[in-house]
């Protein structure tokens, strides 16, 4: 079922006009009477939306235009056309509204008072914001319930270190209880332990407070654990809108499923030995046989419309009677570095229906 929309980009374009410096001091000179400006296309009719209680990743390589798109649904940036719609609001036009509206976090810039101790920027928000102080104290209980925030809290931020300072922005961010978060990059530099707890705490978000989440990141085990949706975007256009598996199936992720067969009737049927390359099995749309030695099969995708890892096993049960079975399903990395080296077209912009509906999340096993 469709879900109501909370995050809206509707054919959103930003273009920045910036000044070219000429060569050598005659060039500067020059530059100084007769400014040579060029326009830089940061993002080209992005169109997509989130739904309530989704979390969506935002991926693409190095200025494929994600923080100028975020950046354009907090209210920081006017897009030069097209519309941005958060919550109901427009968000430069009315900025106020929107700062109720949503909280965000920037992996690399705090929202707290660099002089001050966190619990005290937490205090000042809490006054900006109006938020009771029943309802605050629940908060900050709830947030270092989750985050482990009260052994630095007391600490200046400036000295906080970056995992200890993003957790608090973090919390910072949620206190006057927005239902819509935007995360840049959050877990940038922090330990493993800590992305742990950042990812628990942002699922915590999603699934216990029904908040919608638009995050970006460059780490792949984050976006395995925490999206159920993805917009790949790059040179500044969205490439796909769809599940991980979509990802994978578009850009080359490969697998095996690895059967033993109980049934020699079915051994039987299969036929080949040893490497097959890839003999389609017939009747099984995209599904082949790699290799087989006695009733060990391993299948493995064939052609360009493969179903993905998941698919072919629910097919392979469905047919075999099966013993033992494994599955192997390569890197996301890798199927991502494909993704942003494709010269592949634009995605049409979605259907309203196609852009606010949820698919399977992703879970990637190996065997
Ligand atoms: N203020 C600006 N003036 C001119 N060009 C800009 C400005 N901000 C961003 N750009 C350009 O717009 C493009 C998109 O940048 P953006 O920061 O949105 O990329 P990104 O996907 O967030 O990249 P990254 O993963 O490196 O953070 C880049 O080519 C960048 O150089």
């Amino acid at each position: 079922m469709p879900l109501s929309a909370v995050i809206e980009a509707r054919g959103l374009s930003k273009v920045f006009q910036t000044t070219v410096r000429r060569p050598g001091f005659a060039g500067a000179l020059k530059s100084l009477v007769s400014p040579r400006r060029v326009a830089k296309v940061a993002v080209q009719d992005v169109e997509f939306s989130v739904g309530r209680g989704e979390l969506l990743a935002l991926l693409g390589p190095n200025g494929a235009g994600k923080s100028t798109t975020i950046k354009m649904l907090t209210g920081i940036l006017t897009p030069t056309s097209g519309e941005a719609l958060v919550a109901g609001v427009v968000p430069h036009r009315d900025r106020e509204r929107n700062a109720h509206n949503i909280g965000a976090v920037f992996g690399q810039r705090t929202q707290l008072w660099w002089d001050l101790p966190a619990r005290e920027s937490f205090e000042i928000l809490r006054d900006i914001y109006g938020v009771p102080e029943g309802q605050f104290r629940e908060r900050i209980q709830e947030f270092d319930g989750l985050l482990e925030l009260s052994e630095f809290w007391d600490t200046r931020v400036r000295h906080l270190s970056l995992g200890q300072r993003v957790r608090c922005d973090l919390a910072a961010s949620l206190l006057h209880d927005p239902p819509v978060v935007f995360l840049d990059e959050p877990t940038i530099g922090m330990d493993v332990v800590v992305k742990e707890q950042v990812r628990r705490f942002l699922r915590h978000q999603v699934e216990e407070r029904d908040r919608t989440v638009l995050l970006t990141t460059h780490d792949m085990t984050e976006v395995e654990r925490l999206a159920e949706r993805v917009v790949l975007i790059n040179h500044g256009r969205i490439v796909l809108d769809g599940s991980l598996q979509e990802i994978r199936r578009r850009f080359g992720g490969t697998w095996q499923v690895r059967a033993t067969l109980a049934d020699p009737v079915d051994v039987e049927e299969i036929g080949g030995t040893g490497e097959t390359g890839a003999v389609p099995l017939p009747g099984f749309g995209g599904i082949g046989v790699l290799r087989r030695e006695g009733p060990r099969v391993v299948f493995g995708p064939v052609g360009e419309d493969a179903p993905t890892v998941h698919e072919a096993l629910k097919v392979i049960i469905g047919r075999f009677r099966v013993a033992d079975l494994a599955l192997e399903e390569n890197d996301l990395e890798d199927v991502m570095r494909a993704a942003y080296l494709s010269d592949v077209p634009a995605q049409e912009p979605p259907t309203a229906e196609a852009a606010t509906a949820t698919a399977p999340a992703s879970a990637a096993q190996g065997g």
